[in-house]
Formats: C-alpha cells, structure tokens, sequence
C-alpha cells in the first residue's frame, strides 16, 4: 500500500515528540535493567532469541484451533530448550536463573510463546521447587534431568475444592514401610488436581502436593516428586488420570490441566526432604524451622512483581506512541485535530502508569535486596527478617498486580475502539497481567495476611517491643512528632502517608479490640474487621512504594536532568494516590482540605510537565518491536498501515465471499424468492 499522509504524518508526530526528550533515556534504561552491562546483555540476548526464524509464527494464534496453538507455542517452547542446551554462548549469556526468567517471562518470552509457554512452570517452578525443598542428592538426582529437558515437570498444589486453604487440601500420600514407598491417592473428586500449567498434556513429572500420612498420623502438606506420565510412550501412568482443563480467559496454551490418582506408588525418597523428613521405618521427622519455606515464596513473589511490571511497561508504551500519532476531535473550534496526548484526560490516564512502573520497580528491588542480604542469615539460621520479607513480598505481589492489571485496562480504554483489537496486543497483556492477581496467592488473600503482620506488630508495639523497619512508624510517638509538615515537600507527603496508614491501622486494631471485648470471638471480630484491614495493608504497601520510589530516585546514580524526569514522576505517583485516596488523609488529619485543592492543582501542573517527555519515556523502556507486538504500539507510529495489514490476514478475508455465506445466509435470504 502506498504511503499516505496520515501514515507520513504519524511518523513525524512520533520524530517530533523524541526531538523535545529533556533527559538522558540510555540511563533509564541502563537504571531499569540494572546496569549497562545487564542491558548489552539483553539486547543480546533478545537480539539472538528474535533473529532466530523458528520463532516466527506463520499466522496468529487466534486463528488456529485450541489444539493447533498449543502445538505452536510448544514447538517454539522445545526450540528454545534446544537452542539453549547447544549453544554454550547462549547457555554464558543466559545462564543463571536470572536468564531462563527472561526467556520464559514477560520480557522476551511473550516474544518467543505469545500465548503461555507450555514449559514455563518446569523452571519457575518445578526446578525452583526441588532446589529449594530437595536435599543435596536429591538436587544431584533431578536437576540434571530437569535442565537438558529430558524430564519436564510442574507445580501441582490446587485442587478442585481447595486453592488458597493449603491445609485443606485432600490428596493424600500414605506411607507404606513394608515397600517403602508413598501411595498417592485422591480420595474424592474435589481432591482432583486442577489448575497446574503444563499439567494437561506436556509434563512428565510434577511436584505434588500432598497431605503426609504415615504410622497413622498426618503431617499436612508436603511437596513430592511424582512420575506422571512414561518416559518413552508418554502415556499416563497406571494409577493417574490425567487432561486439560479446557479454555481460560487467557494463556490458553499453557495446558492448565487436571490430575487425580488412584492408589499411586513412588519411592519413600521422592518426598522432598529439605526441611522434613520421613525415615524408612516410618518415623516422621519435623522441619528445625517452618519459616523456612518462606525464602522460596518470597523469590516467587518478587519474580512476578518484575513480571507484571514488565506487562503495564508494554501497555502504557503501546498507549503513549498511539496517544502520540492519534489526532482526534478539536481542541479549540476550527482548529486542526490534535494528538489525543494533548487532552489532559489522556494525560492523565497515562502517565500515572508510567510512574507507576517506575514505583513498583524500585519497591521490587528494595525487597529483592534485602532478599539477596538475608539469604546468607536464613542459611546460617537467622529467620529474623523473614516474616517481614514475606509480608512485604505479598504486599507487593498483590499491589504490583492490581495496579498492572487496572493500568493494562486503562491502557485500553485510553486507546478507545483500536485497543480492543486483538493486533493491539492489549487484550493479550491484560488476560496475561490479570491472572497474577489470583495465582501464587489471591491478592485478597495477601493483603490479608499483610494485615495480620501489622496488626500483630502494632499490639508489639504496645507493649514496648521493638518493631521491624517496615513497620517501625506503628510505635507510638510523642504527640509532637505527628505535628504536619505543611510545606508538601516530597518527605512530607511521604510522611502523610505515614500518618494515614497508623490512623488506619490504629482504628481497625481498636475496632477489632472492642469487638472481642464485647464477646466475639477473635476469628469472628477479624472477619467483621476484614474490609477495613484490607485496606490498611493496600495503604501500608503504597507507602512502603512511595518511600522506595523517592529513596530509589535520590539514589539513583544518573545525570540531573534524567533525575528531574524521575523526580517529577515520583511526584506525580504521590500527588496521585493521595487525591485518589483522599478520604485517609483527611480523616486523619495527615492533610487538609486546603492540600488537596493544592495538590489537585498541583496535579495539573505535574501532567503539563511530564507531557512533552512521555514519549521518550516509554522509548527508554526499550522495549523491542517483536516483544511488544502491537499495531498500534510500533517504534515508527506506522499504526493505521499496519492495522490494514493484520486485518487482511483474517482467514475470513481470504475469499471476497465466505463459504458460511452459501451454507448459511443466501438460503435465509433468498428464502422468500
Ligand atoms: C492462570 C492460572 C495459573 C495457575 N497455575 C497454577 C499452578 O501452576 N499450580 C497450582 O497448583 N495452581 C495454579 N493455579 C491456581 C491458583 O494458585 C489458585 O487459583 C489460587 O491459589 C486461588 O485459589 P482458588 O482458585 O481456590 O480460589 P479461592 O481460594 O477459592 O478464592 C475464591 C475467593 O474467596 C476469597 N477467599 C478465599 N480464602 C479467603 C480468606 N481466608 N479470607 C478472605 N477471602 C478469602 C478469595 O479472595 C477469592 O475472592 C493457577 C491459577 C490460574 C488462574
């Protein structure tokens, strides 16, 4: 098709908007991925994953049959073992964990399987699971076999009638010491497996979890290695049942499947004996610390937190290249249409959202931080963090995802009809980002348990223990510290949150005090309290972002003018949710009325500023053509050409008239002739 003048005229809007950028973009990106050296190494590694030509699909997946797609993303998926496993330059670069997260996330691994790689739970959580449950042998056993490929597992722990409940679960695993072995058995119907990605048709063993029984006693859950299918034929084994569990709103090829045994033996040593044990006479050996497991879902937890951040990144870019080439309506009466970006509306549904990505990538590396500095403690005993680490990692998995789920959507609207194309790539990203919101702990679930952790800490406190840094503001101060600051500096709007979220926190912690005194059961008093508990713990976390997004900027090692950009970024995330969430500062007195027409007016100003840079904001992501896959998202803003091109390649525009068209519709119309 030949070029028009829109197309022209869109490319120039986007050149116009990269000529005004007011800071330095390689170092947001070099600061996003953490080093200049970790960004050559992606490009790398994108540029060896992208150029490669099995990874090209041949059409779109919404065209191919359920059965069809699954094959195509599993072709792509085997490949990519491959190529990883022959190529020693690939295995340098991609090596670590770190690597294989990138290949299967929602970095370059949306590029390679567009729909859910059907291998992905073998390494995010299969091998996570047995490095992190397995002993020493049993690492040397597995892992060997799980990294060539030549075994692929999963993670199987929900069950039809049970998901968030662990202890509800109903898979039973018995002990049998006259053969040493473990008789896995799914007593009813809602004991059924249901959910595991790569269950249904792909995997050959997964880690099971199962309620331990053995001398008559039961132990709870415990996770064992299962062979579920035969190594050669891959048929399912005798005493397991196993199949997919048919379409979901989204990632449809990851075969979720169901699973159900009957009677089924494994070997006493395949129970991953990290932290318990079961010895050959029967006799159960307890964990020296159940807080152990926490490490593990706590390396879980941030993993997704990066993963949904990566998913609002491709969004809010593919909304601010539109907003930047779409010109609608008019402004002023008479006057040429202008780029949507112009109307502040737009502004303001977009660039909160890449503020945001920026707020959750710097809460996200505080918490991996500290991650990384206790994990030598937790090896040498030291549990003392992790409560705290694990409250913050499931704050910030259900904030990360919520926030990148609602913002993906936001980024859809914002790009009107075009954005419920499935060639935006928008429809995709939010199926993908919303799905975060339920697994690895249902976010309300979460912010529940955020709940609980400070709740306990703020009765700590009471009674003159020392809090964790988190959670140190619960203390209680002289009434002289509350004091406001009124000049709505950066630290100050921190500190009204600060002030926000104890309010809350103290007036929910009383509520449930003076339910129990009045009679009620604890348990009763929290489920009565639970709204409100929620609530403080999604405020607790949205300071605990704020604090690191401010913190993570003053650090940041960049030049002045790219610290401006982030400066005002920042700004704007805190003016934002503190308008959005004014009813906790008012009520508690954190700010007046009169600081929010302040703020609000602030607010304005703030979108003015950062308007002329979004652009080159959402350029610095850096994220690649192929990776972001969108017609309207594209680097050059040729948006409506290439709309008309996929719209072509509906096999419904293969023949002018559709064969359902003489099956169906000429009888019906010709009926009356
Ligand atoms: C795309 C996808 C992939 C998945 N992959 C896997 C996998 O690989 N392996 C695997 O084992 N599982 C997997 N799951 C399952 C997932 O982990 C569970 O769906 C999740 O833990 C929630 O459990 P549930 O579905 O039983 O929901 P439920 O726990 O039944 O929750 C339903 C509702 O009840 C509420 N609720 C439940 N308990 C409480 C409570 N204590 N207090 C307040 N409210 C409560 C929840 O907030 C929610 O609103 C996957 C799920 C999805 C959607």
């Amino acid at each position: 098709m030949a070029k028009t003048s829109e197309n022209h005229q869109c490319m120039d809007d986007l050149k116009a908007e990269r000529e005004r950028c007011s800071f330095n973009k390689h170092e947001i990106t070099t600061l996003l991925d953490g080093g200049e050296d970790k960004t050559k190494q992606r490009r790398k590694i994108e540029k060896v994953f992208l150029s490669d030509p099995e990874f090209l699909d041949a059409t779109r997946p919404e065209y191919l049959s359920h059965e069809d797609r699954y094959a195509n993303e599993l072709r792509k998926a085997c490949h990519m073992i491959r190529k990883f496993n022959e190529d020693e330059e690939i295995q340098q670069l991609v090596g670590q964990m770190d690597g294989i997260r990138t290949l299967m996330g929602s970095g370059l691994g949306v590029a390679l399987t567009k729909d859910g790689n059907p291998l992905a739970l073998h390494f995010i959580m299969f091998m996570p699971s047995i490095m992190g449950q397995g002993t020493v042998e049993q690492q040397g056993e597995w892992m060997g076999r799980a990294w060539s490929g030549e075994i692929i597992g999963t993670y199987a722990q929900t069950e039809l009638g049970h998901g968030t409940f662990l202890r509800g679960l109903e898979t039973t695993a018995t002990y049998d010491p006259s053969t040493e072995e473990f008789v896995l058995h799914s007593p009813t119907i809602t004991s059924t497996k249901w959910w595991p990605g790569g269950l249904g048709k792909t995997a050959n063993y997964a880690v099971v979890m199962a309620q331990l029984y053995t001398r008559g006693r039961c132990h709870g859950p415990h996770p064992f290695i299962v062979q579920l299918r035969d190594e050669e034929t891959h048929q399912s084994l005798p005493g397991v049942t196993l199949g997919e569990i048919g379409p979901r709103l989204g990632m449809n090829t990851n075969d979720n499947g169901f699973l159900c045994f009957s009677h089924h033996r494994i070997p006493r040593t395949h129970l991953l004996m990290k932290h318990s044990q079961v010895l050959q006479d029967g006799t159960y050996v307890r964990p020296a610390n159940d807080k152990l497991a926490y490490g593990t879902m706590v390396f879980v937890r941030v993993a997704i937190c990066f993963d949904t951040y990566r998913q609002l990144q491709r969004a809010v870019t593919i909304a601010t290249r539109y907003s930047a080439i779409r010109r609608q309506s008019e402004l002023v009466p008479g006057q040429p249409e202008p780029q949507i970006l112009e109307y502040q509306t737009q502004q303001y549904k977009i660039l909160p959202l890449i503020a945001t990505v920026f707020g959750i990538h710097f809460a996200a590396q505080s918490v991996w931080q500290t991650y990384n500095d206790v994990t030598g403690s937790i090896h040498d005993g030291n549990l003392d963090l992790l409560p705290e680490l694990h409250t913050l990692s499931c704050g910030l998995k259900a904030l990360s995802s919520s926030d990148a789920a609602n913002g993906v959507e936001t980024c859809r609207l914002s790009c009107g009809g075009h954005g419920y194309l499935a060639s935006s790539n928008l429809p995709r990203i939010y199926t993908t980002t919303t799905a975060a919101i339920t697994y690895e702990g249902e976010n309300t679930v979460m912010w529940l348990q955020v709940a609980r952790y400070l709740i306990k800490s703020f009765r700590e406190a009471r009674q003159g223990h020392r809090l964790h840094h988190s959670v140190s503001y619960l203390t209680p101060r002289p009434a002289s510290t509350h004091a406001l600051q009124t000049n709505l500096s950066n630290a100050a709007l921190v500190e009204a949150f600060r002030v926000a979220v104890s309010h809350l926190v103290g007036e929910v912690a009383a509520r449930l005090q003076g339910q129990c005194d009045s009679g009620m059961v604890f348990e009763h008093a929290w489920n009565a309290c639970s709204v409100q508990l929620a609530r403080c713990a999604q405020v607790h976390i949205r300071y605990f972002t704020c604090e690191e997004f401010l913190s993570g900027v003053e650090k940041a090692e960049v030049s002045e003018a790219t610290r401006g950009v982030l400066m005002r970024l920042c700004r704007l995330y805190l003016v934002f949710h503190i308008i959005g969430n004014q009813g906790d500062f008012l009520r508690s007195g954190a700010l007046t009325p009169s600081d929010m027409t302040t703020l609000e007016e602030e607010l304005a100003t703030l979108l003015a500023a950062l308007r002329p840079d979004a652009v080159s904001l959402v350029d610095s992501f850096d994220i690649h053509d192929r990776i972001l896959d969108s017609t309207l998202g594209c680097w050059d803003g040729n948006v409506y050409e290439r709309m008309f091109e996929e719209a072509k390649k509906s096999p419904l525009n293969q023949k002018d008239v559709p064969d359902a068209y003489y099956k169906y519709l000429r009888p019906l119309m010709k009926a009356s002739l």
